[in-house]
């Protein structure tokens, strides 16, 4: 990200490091099965060690993209926006997500939280992480909680997280993709004894596909 014309844009969100972005199956949560187009906004700073994106975290190596060109090749593809990353919060939504709706289509985020809660969501699921808490904003309007179960300690930071939610969210409970095996069994039972809980799979691996 050289020049100062293009850091300003980036600033205000005109402009946005974008590391992909595909039309796809939403694979995890509420939306699993359900075709949307897929936003890859690049930069995070979160630092999950199991994190399946890490090629997203640096934001240098994700060229500044105008938000016209990215709505524009959204438009085409989909009326269901996913806007992901790296970590979309990074940066001001505002832009992307208003000119997304002046399309009329849907925009949904993934993000940890852990930064103000920028745009306008028709779907806000909340991922949150234990080395940076989300913000109060987000856990009062987010959907879907979907926290990452590593290990057995997870189901304890879950019900902690379950607590700070609005009562409207819908919990879910997704394996860490690398101990899937080994986690699976304690999500289910644990769904059994807690049925306040869903169980998500990240179904887009399985389907291999993005
Ligand atoms: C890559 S993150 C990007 C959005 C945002 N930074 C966040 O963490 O919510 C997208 C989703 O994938 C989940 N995720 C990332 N790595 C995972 C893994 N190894 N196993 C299961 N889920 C994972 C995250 O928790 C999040 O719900
Ligand atoms: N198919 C598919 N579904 C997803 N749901 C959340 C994803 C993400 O990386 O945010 C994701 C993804 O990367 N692919
Ligand atoms: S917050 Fe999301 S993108 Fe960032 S490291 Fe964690 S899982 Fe990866
Ligand atoms: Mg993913």
């Amino acid at each position: 990200m050289a020049d100062k014309q293009v850091m300003a844009e980036v600033d205000k969100g005109r402009m946005l490091p974008l590391m992909e972005a595909f039309y796809t199956i939403q694979g995890e949560g509420y939306h699993k099965g359900t075709a949307a187009y897929f936003i890859r906004v690049g930069g995070c700073d979160v630092g999950c060690h199991w994190c399946d994106v890490k090629e997203s975290w640096d934001a240098d190596v994700h060229p500044p993209t105008h938000i016209d060109e990215i709505v524009e090749n959204a438009a085409k593809a989909s009326d269901t926006i996913v806007v992901t990353g790296g970590e979309p919060l990074t940066w001001n939504m505002e832009p992307l997500t208003s000119a997304l709706k002046a399309r009329g289509l849907k925009t949904h985020i993934e993000t940890s939280g852990a930064y103000p809660l920028t745009g306008s969501w028709d779907w806000i699921c909340l991922s949150p992480k234990k080395n940076k808490l989300p913000l109060q904003a987000v856990y009062k309007q987010a959907h879907e909680l979907k926290v990452i179960v590593y290990n057995k300690h997870d189901f304890k930071f879950a019900e902690e997280q379950a607590l700070k939610i609005n009562g409207d969210c819908i919990l879910y409970l997704q394996p860490e993709w690398s101990v899937r095996e080994k986690v699976m069994p304690l999500i289910v039972d644990y769904v059994m004894g807690n049925p306040k809980w869903r169980v998500s799979l990240q179904t887009h691996k399985y389907l291999n596909i993005p």
